[in-house]
């Protein structure tokens, strides 16, 4: 018995396998990706299987090319499952809305529902959905389960998920709601178990492609940086972050349509913007040239000013724990919101920060430090795993 997990984007779909045993989730034995799934693109399949990488390209024909590569990961799994069977598939949907505030198992009806939240997070959503529709299809027998990245942010106080926005907008769903829950459930709980501070006051960055900040009280989410949609808050790969909505208003004055503002929003400002260069912070930090350095700039003065303003939510801090890609690979980044944040009595151990290289969770402060940092690598897919054997117990 195994639980999938599946992360479906635009151009790809992240999976990984856990066993079940007697109902509990157990560590994960492969971890795969199929990449090279939009129009045009060159379709891969590359895995993780008990320690050994392994890649095949695939030939798709140009039709429902995501149904097929569904298909080769079916026969990929029957090859390395033998008899052993998929109990779920448990799949991250970044949108619940206001409706969902837990992990469901999806039906017609759910999916509906969910589907009237596509423009919410036209980048994810529309794809999470598509994914959660073409297993139904390749794996009829297997309940799918969706897990939200909305689900954590359930306990945000109405003073912070309201707009200061007419009441009648509200009452249309117009609020903040949080993204990158998953991530976060996974983080606080490693934290949990690892520190008694983390009980406390604790600020966690999930510092990926989209990046996001979670401030937490009694490991419960209390306020975040993404909001309505996953625009808001941090500078990202490429996506601006929180915005003058005047520029909007300018924009659309010059005659700027939805598409096109939708596609300057969501895939061509952050880092990509800025740098004209590359989305990819490892690209820009082996860049010497100076639009590279500038968003890089950007990209770590606006993380610390919204540390700044998650701490003072929390009135003080007592954790600050870094995950996604860059936070669980970049040194310097580490550094230099550490030397900022000194002032809260910050202290990382340069050393321990070299160490941290993302495969392990490490505490990277100094021990004169009065904020403990550590570095957690994320695992969204273990998350959903375990929500869905959660349902399935149930
Ligand atoms: N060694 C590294 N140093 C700096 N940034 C890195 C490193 N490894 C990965 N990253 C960055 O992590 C980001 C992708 O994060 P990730 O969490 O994998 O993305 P996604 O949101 O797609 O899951 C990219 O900007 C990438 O450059
Ligand atoms: C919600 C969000 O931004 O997700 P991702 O980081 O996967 O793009
Ligand atoms: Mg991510």
């Amino acid at each position: 018995m195994a639980i999938l997990s599946v992360n479906a984007g635009s151009s790809t779909l992240k999976f990984s396998l856990y066993p079940l045993s007697a109902g509990q989730v157990q560590a994960q034995v492969l971890s795969g990706c199929i990449e090279g799934l939009e129009p045009g693109g060159a379709p891969e399949m590359t895995w993780n299987f008990q320690g050994q990488a392994y890649q095949k390209s695939l030939v798709l024909g140009t039709t429902s090319v995501f149904a097929q590569a569904l298909l080769a990961l079916r026969e990929l799994l029957t090859e390395l499952l033998g008899t052993a069977k998929i109990q779920a598939v448990a799949h991250r949907v970044v949108h619940g809305g206001a409706q969902y505030r837990a992990s469901v198992v999806v039906s017609e009806a759910v999916l509906f529902d969910l589907m009237q939240l596509n423009s919410l997070a036209p980048l994810h959503q529309p794809h999470n959905l598509e994914g959660v529709r073409a297993f139904a299809k390749a794996f009829p027998e297997v309940p799918q389960v969706a897990c939200f990245d909305t689900a954590f942010h359930a306990s945000l106080p109405e003073v912070d998920y309201r707009f200061a926005l007419p009441e009648a907008l509200y009452a249309q769903g117009l609020r903040r709601y949080g993204f990158h829950g998953l991530s976060y459930q996974y983080v606080m709980g490693v934290l949990l178990a690892q520190s008694p501070r983390a009980s406390g006051r604790v600020l966690m960055a999930h510092l990926g492609n989209g990046a996001s900040l979670c401030a937490a009280k009694q490991g419960q989410s209390c306020s975040t940086t993404m909001g309505f949609s996953a625009l808001d808050g941090l500078m990202m790969g490429t996506r601006p972050g929180t915005l003058d909505s005047g520029v909007m208003l300018y924009l659309l004055e010059q005659g700027w349509d939805h598409g096109r503002l939708q596609k300057m929003l969501y895939k061509q400002s952050g880092l990509l913007g800025v740098s004209g260069i590359s989305a990819d912070m490892r690209r820009l930090r082996a860049d010497p040239s100076a639009s590279a350095q500038l968003a890089v700039d950007i990209f770590t003065y606006r993380l610390q000013r919204e540390c700044g303003a998650m701490v003072a939510c929390l009135q003080g801090l007592d954790v600050l724990a870094f995950s996604g890609g860059i936070g669980e690979h970049d040194v310097t980044l580490r550094t230099e919101l550490g030397q900022r944040l000194a002032w809260l009595g910050v202290v990382i151990d340069p050393v321990l920060n070299s160490q941290a290289t993302g495969d392990q969770i490490m505490a990277i402060h100094a021990p004169e430090s009065r904020v403990e940092v550590w570095v957690v690598p994320t695992d969204e897919g273990v998350v959903a795993a375990r929500e869905a054997a959660k349902l399935l117990a149930a």
